[in-house]
């Protein structure tokens, strides 16, 4: 078969698995050639491993310098008669191929993180096959619904505004438009329930499950990811539902960091900069703001995907031979310096402004916006031959 992408409003419905395989060969090539990773983590679970931050993650840290063996936790769809599958699925498997080429471990399990099976699998796994101990436990999953572990219940998050509803476009890219759309104002159980879907509590009870089955190590670190972004995305992101989420993960974060100190460990935020991924391009009327954002750090040069933003963490901050990894004082890791700088910040309001409907290709980076997007589903690679015929059959005997 030749496959073909099929987008619907901003879901991917298919994705190009030599495309992943490319997109993966790719960020091992950069992080390969970047300043490396010293005195890295070695021993690493990855929850949200399969694509955006979680994957570059995993590839920063197995091919940037730590050389570490890797374990990743992802919820993904193989190939069957609904369809080809997820890229993450891919993902999965192309990066353990490359991993296993360099004789590291990284070990895929392809389930649901919130699940108490997952968990179990997990841990019975660290202790028989994986040296029985983690130094660096990333959490980085994206999702729209957690159940309640108690009752079952699913919690389902909104991203909506708190107080005011902000009307702002959004970039249609099955239809390549952009729509004028109203972000509505959140109820105090839509807010209850996105800080229950994306705040802390599900990083700390994996850090207190894995904390009681011992498979911690002395000095283990963990890390989650957040966004707080620039002040005129506050309305739709920081002071919305999701910064409030965001806001119990900070603290979240510090409440983890007292109780690894026992171990001589610790717990961290990293915030990070907006980049496209199968999660942001859902939050509406952020688009404009990373049409933007793009054309002026490209224009600067301090433009970085998941994978440049990752191994600069690793190589940079959380690594290498610093006696503390330096923190704002909130005592958050920011990644987002160059999004954030004065200077960038004044041209990207500049261009927001003038951003519309009829112009945003031109004045913003829709271009690049869209490249993102597609390459994120394995597809528009340079180098990949998309005439070739994919055999369905094949795909089918690959295993995560
Ligand atoms: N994209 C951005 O612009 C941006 C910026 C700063 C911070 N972040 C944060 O980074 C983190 C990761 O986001 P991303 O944009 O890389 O998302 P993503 O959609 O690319 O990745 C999400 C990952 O979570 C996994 N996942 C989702 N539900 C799961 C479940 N139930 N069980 C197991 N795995 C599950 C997916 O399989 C995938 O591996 C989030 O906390 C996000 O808020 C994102």
């Amino acid at each position: 078969m030749i496959i073909k992408p099929i987008v619907k409003g901003v879901v991917a419905r298919n994705a190009h698995p030599t495309g992943c395989k490319q997109a993966i060969i790719n960020q091992i090539n950069y992080v390969k050639a970047e300043k490396p990773i010293v005195n890295g983590a070695k021993k690493v679970l990855i929850l949200g491993a399969s694509s955006g931050f979680g994957l570059a993650s995993r590839i920063s840290l197995a091919f940037g310098g730590a050389s570490a063996d890797t374990i990743g936790v992802s919820f993904e769809r193989g190939p069957s008669e609904k369809g080809i599958g997820t890229a993450g699925w891919y993902n999965n498997i192309f990066f353990r191929e490359e991993a296993e080429k360099q004789g590291l471990i990284a070990k895929n399990f392809v389930g649901d993180a919130f699940s108490p099976q997952t968990r179990e699998q997990v841990i019975d796994y660290i202790k028989s096959e994986f040296g029985g101990k983690l130094d660096l436990v990333i959490y980085s999953l994206a999702t729209g619904v957690r159940p309640d572990p108690v009752t079952g219940e699913l919690w389902r998050s909104s991203i909506k505004t708190i107080g005011e509803p902000v009307t702002g476009p959004t970039i249609n890219i099955e239809t390549d438009t952009m729509e004028q759309m109203t972000v509505g104002t959140a109820t105090d159980e839509e807010i209850d329930a996105t800080e229950k879907v994306m705040g802390g509590d599900d990083w700390a009870s994996w850090i207190e499950i894995l904390s009681e089955a011992d498979v911690l190590d002395k000095g283990c670190k963990t890390l989650a990811y957040s966004y707080i972004g620039a002040k005129s995305t506050y309305p739709i992101y920081h002071q919305g539902t999701l910064g409030r989420a965001k806001t119990h993960l900070h603290a979240t974060g510090d409440m983890l960091n007292n109780k690894l100190a026992k171990i001589g460990g610790t717990a961290h935020v990293s915030v990070c900069k907006a980049l496209v991924t199968k999660a942001s391009v859902y939050i509406p009327a952020f688009s404009p703001y990373i049409l933007a954002l793009y054309k002026v750090m490209k224009e600067k040069g301090l433009h970085e995907g998941c994978i440049e933003q990752m191994q600069r963490l690793f190589a940079q901050r959380v690594y290498g031979d610093k006696s503390a990894i330096p923190v704002d004082n909130q005592r958050l890791i920011r990644i987002d310096d160059w999004e954030l700088d004065a200077g960038v910040q004044s041209e990207v309001d500049k261009l927001i402004a003038k951003i519309a409907p009829d112009n945003f290709a031109l004045v913003g980076d829709y271009q690049g916006y869209k490249t993102d997007f597609m390459q994120l589903n394995g597809f528009e690679l340079p180098g990949v031959d998309y005439q070739a015929r994919v055999d369905f059959d094949s795909l089918c005997q690959l295993q995560p």
